[in-house]
């Protein structure tokens, strides 16, 4: 029977990453999806930037909107202070298999607790069900519909603190024309966007990065 990309995507890791060292399994992605197949992940290049809003920010709480491979959620958790935890959401349980190997195999099991099912359900349930108070940083990268109503869940939910950051990847393409114009006339926020590409093309596309003002 015929393998799924992300399927194909994990074997590439396994043959040629090493097992506990997430950078190799980062670059094993990108190598296959520049050299083999195109894959949803944020990529190299805006890879570069998350890490350097990850740095800055030195979060002890992420949350992550759509883990796909688990691509962003290794690179962010590389990042993490020593008791950093990121949760990341799959709404697909084909990805969410495919991913969690993919943590494994990079043997950050212990950083990132992948959830499966969708954000509109959960948003309102973290809280209570992993202890969290706040999140210091969040990575957008779902359905591009749902970063609007999300993020407004997420301020009701009060999941928001002053000086939280919203980064959201696609903004361009595919795009996410409403949260654009809600989170950049927004008097609760302050925005600033990272021209990019589209992971392993020339196309543009960008990260929005938001700092919540509470
Ligand atoms: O659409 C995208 N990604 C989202 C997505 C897509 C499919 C499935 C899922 C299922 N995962 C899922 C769903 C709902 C959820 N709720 N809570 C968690 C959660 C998780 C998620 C995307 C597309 C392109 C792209 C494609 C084609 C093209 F030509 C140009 C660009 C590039 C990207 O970087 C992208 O990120
Ligand atoms: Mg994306």
């Amino acid at each position: 029977t015929q393998s799924t990309r992300p399927q194909r995507l994990l074997a590439a890791v396994q043959k040629n990453a090493t097992r506990g060292d997430p950078r190799s399994v980062v670059l094993a992605i990108d190598q296959f999806c520049r050299q083999k197949e195109w894959a949803m992940n944020v990529g190299d290049e805006k890879g570069c930037i998350l890490d350097s809003v990850v740095s800055e920010v030195n979060p002890g709480a992420v949350l992550e909107l759509g883990t796909y491979c688990g691509y962003s959620a290794v690179r962010i958790a590389c990042l993490l202070p020593p008791h950093g935890k990121i949760i990341t959401l799959e709404f697909n349980p084909d990805n969410a298999a495919i991913a969690r190997q993919v943590i494994a195999w990079a043997g950050l099991e212990e950083k990132i607790q992948l959830v499966v099912g969708a954000s509109g359900d959960w948003i309102p349930k973290i809280k209570e069900q992993f202890g969290v108070k706040t999140f210091d940083l969040v990575f957008l990268d779902h359905w591009k519909d749902r970063y609007l109503p999300d993020t407004k869940l997420m301020e009701e939910c009060g999941l928001l603190r002053e000086g939280s950051i919203l980064l959201a990847d696609n903004v361009i393409c595919p795009g996410t024309p409403d949260y654009l114009e809600y989170i950049r006339n927004s008097p609760r926020y302050k925005s600033q966007y990272f021209k990019s590409h589209l992971e392993y093309t020339k196309v543009e596309d960008g990260l929005e990065k938001s700092v919540f003002l509470g």
